[in-house]
């Protein structure tokens, strides 16, 4: 369990008791939930074993919620929470929590006082991107898709609430908004995962089964004219066909042997978030066996782990591109480009992929963002994509998206 400290610097006698809280809030509901025992700790392969349990002992009205990290051999953090659900009621719950949270100098002036540090950056991220497309170029090699994530380090004066930023993420109605406690070593301060994720990676509701990557990037642009052109350039981008289509596979195959019914579009649709345009397929199923039986294998969280990475934030084959994101990326992913979410007594849940988002920790905001790239990327490209990426959070840490271009 975390330790109850202050997070709220005006106010932390209001926000304390909420410290451990998970936020899942979207445009079709929003869940709060409260810890009522301590955190499932399991690599991903023994996950639905796990929690079939777990979930077979749910008095109603609770469910486990959590995170699953990026690696899959590293323990997930998953909690029985009794949950409260419904839109306005949570809403006006995470206002009140806001209020007073903001680090000091975002009080009284937009010009606030984040310093920013890029790790790595921009220049270094791309010539790791080069390295990258040099390995998918080699000679024989197995490897199709890697991709590489980079931070970006904003340190406040004062200790930062992961209230507040949920609230100041704007509430776009393709993203799910998410505040998620992390699991923290004695003796640190809290730390939470705190996000606004526009990919869903899996949810079921009874035999039902939905999951919606993203794969293939443009950033939207303020002309419209000129976003439309974008976006339709993506449509039309072979790269970006064939950086989509290893996800769409790698999800299909993993589902199938499950399900009666698999319906795989042939071609992505447009997606789009305030800020960036994606390529997204709507892949929907039905299970063969939704039995409490079946749990360990088809309960949400299970479905989950086994999806979890998919070649839109791991890459393709899967162990490799694991190997080179190792070798490539400096600094640990964490919880970063893993899984948020939430599993019912029923196996039923909503699992999203945890992207657009923040580790916040003290006065510490470490923000992430990634690129899929294959061997006909351009490394100038990559760095502007993930920069684009970055500014869903850095709106919402007040920082005016054009000024650090150099990012
Ligand atoms: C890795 C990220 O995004 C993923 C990578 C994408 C891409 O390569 O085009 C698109 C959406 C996400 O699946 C991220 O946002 O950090």
């Amino acid at each position: 369990m975390l330790h109850p400290v202050a997070i709220a610097p005006a106010a932390p006698s209001a926000a304390a008791p909420d410290f451990d809280s998970i936020l899942l809030q979207g445009s079709a509901g929003a869940l709060l939930g409260t810890p009522m025992a301590p955190a499932l700790a399991v690599p991903a392969r023994a996950l639905g074993a796990h929690a079939a349990p777990l979930l077979a002992a749910l008095a109603p009205g609770e469910r486990l919620a959590g995170a699953l990290p990026f690696d899959r051999q590293a323990a997930s953090h998953l909690l029985p929470v009794r949950t409260r659900t419904g839109g306005a009621a949570i809403g006006a719950w995470l206002r009140s929590h806001a209020e007073d949270g903001a680090p000091a100098a975002l009080q009284t002036s937009k010009a606030c006082g984040w310093i920013l540090t890029a790790e790595p950056g921009r220049a270094a991220y791309e010539d790791s991107v080069a390295r990258c497309v040099r390995l998918l170029r080699q000679d024989g090699t197995a490897l199709r898709k890697v991709v590489l994530a980079r931070t970006l380090l904003a340190q406040a004066k004062g200790t930062v609430s992961p209230w507040w930023l949920a609230q100041r993420l704007a509430a776009d109605p393709h993203a799910l908004r998410f505040v998620v406690p992390l699991p923290v070593t004695h003796g640190e301060a809290p730390a939470w995962l705190v996000g606004a994720t526009p990919e869903r990676l899996i949810a079921r509701r009874g035999a039902r089964i939905l999951s919606e990557p993203l794969a293939g990037s443009a950033p939207r642009l303020p002309d419209a004219a000129a976003s439309q052109a974008r976006a339709d350039a993506l449509l039309h981008s072979a790269k970006d066909q064939q950086e989509h289509r290893y996800v769409v596979q790698a999800i299909a195959d993993l589902l199938a042997p499950l399900c009666s019914q698999l319906h795989v579009p042939g071609a992505p649709s447009l997606y789009a978030t305030d800020t960036m345009w994606h390529l997204g397929t709507r892949i929907e199923g039905e299970l063969k066996d939704t039995s409490p039986d079946a749990l360990p294998h088809a309960s949400s969280a299970a479905l989950a782990a086994l999806l979890h990475p998919t070649p839109a934030v791991g890459g393709t084959p899967r162990a490799q591109a694991m190997r080179a994101i190792a070798g490539l990326e400096p600094v640990a992913r964490g919880f970063y480009s893993g899984a948020v979410g939430w599993c019912d007594a029923r196996g039923d849940g909503d699992w999203h992929v945890a992207l657009r988002c923040a580790h916040v920790q003290g006065n510490a905001v470490r923000l992430f963002a990634g690129a899929g790239i294959v061997a006909d990327s351009i490394p100038a490209s990559e760095g502007a994509e993930t920069r684009a990426k970055f500014n869903t959070m850095l709106h919402a840490l007040c920082v005016d998206g054009d000024a650090p271009c150099t990012l």
